[in-house]
Formats: structure tokens, C-alpha cells, sequence
């Protein structure tokens, strides 16, 4: 399974990164596994148990459902790295990365990105993170994106909220977001909610069943919805930053 993890990252260039891939290769340790070992945190003098999972929420819902916008209420009140999947694609095409103009055309038609590409922007920046909890916002947004995001990282996540609004609220939303997004026009956004139910929608069923999911009225005000968020983080039990 790890030869295909390496084979997936070519691109990761950190030296913490090629140092991981050298040892999933040569051991087969699971990502989780390997931010315990003292090879990767030297200057930390060894890992305490505390640290050996990270704790991954996967943030889901339609477009303008207000993931990014409770995100960052949960950045602010929990501590948790958010790792927006729609920022990093973007963060790609700007960096005039070789995906840039393929991610570009897919985001215009409000279509889904390869997997492999996504997964492996994903994996990089957990990997480059010193966090130890994340929230996963806009992924995964298939069932090929869940299938592909478990096969590399080698875990589940450990959560999974769902904010659920009606779709009149997310287009009234996103055509007011006003951050010159290409893809936030009323024709990308009708593609966009069709591809949401058609291929989201899965990906939320397979973790209710699995017990995993959360989900929350997306309706009212940000502090109203924020109220609704913070009892699923405040009982959780997860790592504490060392
Ligand atoms: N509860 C809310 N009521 C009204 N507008 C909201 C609410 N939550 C977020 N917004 C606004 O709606 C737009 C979409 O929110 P955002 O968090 O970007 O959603 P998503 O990441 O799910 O697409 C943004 O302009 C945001 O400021
Ligand atoms: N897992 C993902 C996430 C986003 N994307 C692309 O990026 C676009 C914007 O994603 P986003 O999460 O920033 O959008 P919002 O739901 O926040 O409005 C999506 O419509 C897809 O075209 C993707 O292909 N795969
Ligand atoms: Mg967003």
C-alpha cells in the first residue's frame, strides 16, 4: 500500500516529506503512525501517545452551506488546522502549478478534480503540518475522493459534519460571497448543486451509517449555527497539542 502512496507523491518536496515516503516505504507505516516516531520530531526528544493520531474532521456540505465560515469558528475556538480543499486547488492554479489549468477549467464547470490530485495536495500539507487536528473542509467530495483519501493517508476520519441548508439559501449565499470567485455565477453554481447531490450525497450516507456523521442545521445566523457546532467539538476527546 505505501509503494503507492510514493508513487502518488512525486511532487512532495519538503525534506520532512521525503524522509516520510523513504520510511512508508521502507517499513510500511501508516502516516498516523509515523508522526509518533522520534526519526520525524528529533528536536522533541520522542512522541508522547498524545500525538500519534491526529483527529480529522472532514467538513462536508453544499456550496454555501457555510463550511469555510464555521471553520474558522472552530479555528478560533478549538484549535484546529483547517485545510480547505478548495483553497489548496486554488492555491495550485495560482502557483501556476502543471495541474493549474486543468484544476482552473474544472472549477469553472463546477466539476470534481482527479482524486490524485486533491489527495496529494491534502497529504502534503498534513504531512508539513505540526498540528495534530484538522478539519478537512470541502472534501471528500466523491466517493472516489473517500475511497482514494482512505487508501493513502491509511485512516478514516474521525468525524464527519454535515451542514445541511436548503438549496435556494446556498445559491442566495454564494452569489453574494463577493470574493471574486470564477465558479460563484448562477450557472457553475446549478452544476455545482447537481454534482453535490449526485456525488456527495453518498459520501454522507456511508458515514452516517458508519455512525461518523454530524449533522447540522445550516440555517440562521453564524452565531446560531456556530451554537449548534460547538457541542459535537466541546465533548469530543481528542489529542492536546503538545
Ligand atoms: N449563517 C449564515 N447566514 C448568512 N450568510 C452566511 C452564513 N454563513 C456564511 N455566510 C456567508 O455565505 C457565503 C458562503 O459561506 P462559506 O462559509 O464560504 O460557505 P461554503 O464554504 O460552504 O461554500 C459567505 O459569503 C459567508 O460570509
Ligand atoms: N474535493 C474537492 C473540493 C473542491 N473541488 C473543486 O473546487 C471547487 C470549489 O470548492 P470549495 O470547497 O472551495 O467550494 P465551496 O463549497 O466552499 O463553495 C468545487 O466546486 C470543485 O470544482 C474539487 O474538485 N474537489
Ligand atoms: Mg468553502
Amino acid at each position: 500500500m505505501w509503494r503507492r502512496v510514493a508513487s502518488l507523491s512525486p511532487l512532495v518536496s519538503s525534506s520532512k516529506s521525503r524522509l516520510l515516503n523513504q520510511v512508508q516505504v521502507a517499513y510500511g507505516f501508516n502516516a498516523w503512525q509515523m508522526f509518533s516516531t522520534q526519526v520525524l520530531n528529533p528536536a522533541e526528544g520522542g512522541v508522547s501517545d498524545s500525538r500519534r493520531t491526529p483527529f480529522v474532521t472532514f467538513v462536508l456540505g453544499g456550496p454555501g452551506s457555510g463550511k469555510g465560515t464555521q471553520c474558522t469558528r472552530i479555528v478560533e475556538t478549538f484549535g484546529f488546522t483547517h485545510l480547505s480543499a478548495g483553497d489548496l486547488l486554488r492555491r495550485e492554479i495560482s502557483s501556476n502549478s502543471e495541474n493549474g489549468s486543468m484544476i482552473l477549467s474544472t472549477i469553472k464547470e463546477g466539476k470534481i478534480v482527479p482524486s490524485v490530485v486533491t489527495v496529494q495536495l491534502i497529504q502534503k500539507a498534513i504531512e508539513t503540518s505540526d498540528s495534530n487536528r484538522f478539519l478537512i473542509d470541502g472534501f471528500p467530495r466523491t466517493e472516489e475522493n473517500r475511497i482514494a483519501y482512505e487508501r493513502v493517508i491509511g485512516a478514516e476520519p474521525d468525524i464527519v459534519l454535515f451542514f445541511d441548508c436548503p438549496e435556494e439559501e446556498m445559491v442566495k449565499r454564494v452569489l453574494n460571497r463577493n470574493q471574486g470567485r470564477i465558479d460563484d455565477n448562477i450557472d457553475t453554481v446549478k452544476e455545482r448543486l447537481k454534482v453535490f447531490a449526485e456525488l456527495n450525497l453518498p459520501v454522507i450516507k456511508h458515514y452516517s451509517k458508519k455512525g461518523k456523521l454530524y449533522k447540522i442545521d445550516g440555517t440562521g445566523s453564524e452565531d446560531e449555527i456556530f451554537e449548534r457546532v460547538r457541542p459535537v467539538f466541546a465533548a469530543l476527546r481528542y489529542p492536546v497539542l503538545l
